[in-house]
């Protein structure tokens, strides 16, 4: 049995052992920063089973009905599960001086507060009360649309992904695929090899590139290319809150 303290404990410390200059370098690079093997697989597994729970979940969305994709997401309610929560509270901290130094670069006046539950304060008094956090499901010839997670007026302009399932075992083709639209420029794409248990950093929105005239901004989204087969989930971590 673990306990909420337990969660927060071993989260807070996988986060620190992290390299966060390395990750602040391929962010400002380009736009993601992967981290291999952030949960166990039992703890993906865990997370896949809860599924069905209707006890966890404030909603569910059939991408189809809205035109995002195919496949199915369901948002967590509050209370967020421990490792959940755990995860927002740990890494949010690493990334809030990023989110500022973006800000700053990108002449745009908004800061972070160095605690999440400060930041979680600022949504909330706009209105933005409802939590983020999901998981999707995928099975074959799902996909889902590229995207920005925006859920109102506060952003915070980072967010994470986890691929709780195993490619090549659990399902083939769905891949992360992010692009990056620059001013008059047309897009690139890239393809993130995640395995299971691999989270991913990656931009929300807009992020700063560094040109000869200072910084310019490049639009960032993301998706999930057509599964082939088999059965995909991920869970996203969404650092602001929603109206
Ligand atoms: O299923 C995926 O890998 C993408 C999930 C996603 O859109 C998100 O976490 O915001
Ligand atoms: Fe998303």
């Amino acid at each position: 049995m673990h306990t909420a303290a337990d969660h927060n404990n071993s989260i807070a410390r996988r986060a620190a052992a992290l390299d966060w200059q390395d990750i602040c370098t391929e962010l400002n690079e380009h736009g993601c920063a992967h981290l291999p093997g952030l949960l166990q697989a039992q703890e993906c597994e865990a997370l896949i089973a809860d599924y069905a729970r209707d006890d966890l979940y404030r909603s569910r969305v059939v991408m189809a009905r809205h035109g995002f994709g195919r496949g199915e997401y369901k948002y967590y309610r509050y209370p967020l599960p421990d490792l959940i929560g755990a995860l927002r509270d740990a890494f949010y901290p690493h990334l809030a001086p990023q989110a500022n130094r973006w800000n700053e670069a990108m002449g745009i006046d908004i800061r972070y507060p160095a605690a999440h539950a400060d930041f979680i304060a600022r949504c909330h008094a706009a209105g933005q009360l409802r939590p983020t956090p999901l998981i999707l499901k995928y099975g074959s010839g799902d996909y889902n649309c590229l995207h920005q997670d925006l859920y109102g007026e506060h952003v915070f302009p980072i967010q994470m992904a986890i691929l709780l399932s195993e490619p090549g075992r659990d399902f083939s083709g769905g891949e992360f695929v992010i692009t990056e639209q620059r001013p008059r420029m047309q897009s690139r794409a890239e393809v993130v090899p995640l395995r299971q248990g691999d989270a991913l950093l990656f931009a929300v929105n807009e992020r700063p590139v560094s040109g000869t005239r200072g910084y310019y901004r490049v639009k960032m989204r993301h998706g999930v290319s057509r599964l082939r087969s088999g059965e995909r989930y991920t869970m996203g971590v969404i650092f602001h809150d929603a109206l």
